[in-house]
């Protein structure tokens, strides 16, 4: 059999830490063929966004079209989607498609408080995008605000709200523990009615940027090569960590994680 496809439906990160460009280096690192569809192009570096320039309806389908038609894809992660027009693009024609395995990372804000994704789009989300997904990956922000603001301070209330947005359509749900304090990083996932727990040691560094953009995009990878979703966040747990572990002082201000410390250093997850 061929090399596996994953494909990545998101932003341009112009600082080549988060968006993209974090998708692509990760997919090469877990062996998959990766392709991309930009749904918009940021100014961007370790301080913060400077620009956002979303890309049209029309050029986001016809490059959609363009990978689909011909090359296929054994998973697809969506990241930055901007606008419910774009979201409502991208939801018809991956179910056109059929392409399995959809990684949905809700990103909505960035670290330096820039909107990714227009308010107004939230619904566009939840009815159109989260119904088709396999799996979606939440921070503790982004779970808040597509449960109404309902907030969520430890990991039972994870558990809680994770359950909900299984409920409300998500078919698997993966919230992301980093936005919590303590001395590990844990990370909820309810699956088929199971909770599993997915925890790191908290790594005493400011460097996290592009964290849940790599985070989601190994998953994806790990299930285009047929693991199950479980296994496949476990080992992207083990990613994400080695990569903030080593992660990178570049750029004045929030630097990148590293895509390479996983294959280059024994992981330090618990
Ligand atoms: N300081 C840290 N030490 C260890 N693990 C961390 C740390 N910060 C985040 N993580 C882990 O990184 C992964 C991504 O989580 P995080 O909550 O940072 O995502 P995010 O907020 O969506 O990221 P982004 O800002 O890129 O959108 C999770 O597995 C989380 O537990
Ligand atoms: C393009 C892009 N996507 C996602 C994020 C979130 O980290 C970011 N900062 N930039």
């Amino acid at each position: 059999m061929g090399m596996r496809k994953t494909l990545t439906i998101a932003g341009s990160d112009s600082g080549g830490g988060a968006g993209i460009q974090a998708d692509l280096k990760t997919f090469q690192e877990r062996d998959v063929f990766g392709t991309s569809v930009i749904t918009a192009i940021t100014a961007q570096n370790t301080l913060g966004v400077h620009d956002v320039y979303p890309q049209t309806v029309e050029a986001v389908r016809s490059q959609l079209n363009a990978v689909l038609s011909d090359i296929g894809a054994d998973s697809v992660k969506t990241g930055m989607l901007f606008s419910s027009e774009l979201i409502v693009a991208v939801s018809e024609i991956i179910k056109a498609y059929q392409v399995p395995n959809l990684v949905i990372d809700p990103v909505m804000i960035a670290k330096g408080g820039a909107s990714l994704l227009q308010k107004e789009a939230i619904l566009a989300l939840k009815e159109k995008l989260l119904p088709i997904g396999k799996v979606i990956t939440p921070n503790l922000p982004e779970a808040s605000e597509l449960l109404n603001g309902q907030s969520i301070r430890s990991v039972d209330e994870m558990e809680q709200a994770a359950k909900l947005l299984h409920q409300s359509g998500a078919e698997s749900v993966l919230i992301k523990g980093g936005h919590l304090e303590g001395a590990t990083s844990i990370d909820v996932l309810y699956d088929q009615g199971r909770f599993y727990h997915y925890e790191a040691k908290r790594i005493d560094t400011k460097h996290t940027h592009g964290t849940g953009c790599t985070y989601s995009a190994c998953i994806a990878a790990e299930l285009a090569k047929g693991q199950s979703l479980p296994e496949a966040v476990s080992i992207a747990k083990d990613f994400i960590t080695a990569a903030i572990t080593h992660s990178l002082s570049i750029g004045e201000g929030i630097g990148p994680t590293n895509h390479a410390a996983y294959r280059h250093f024994v992981s330090t997850r618990i």
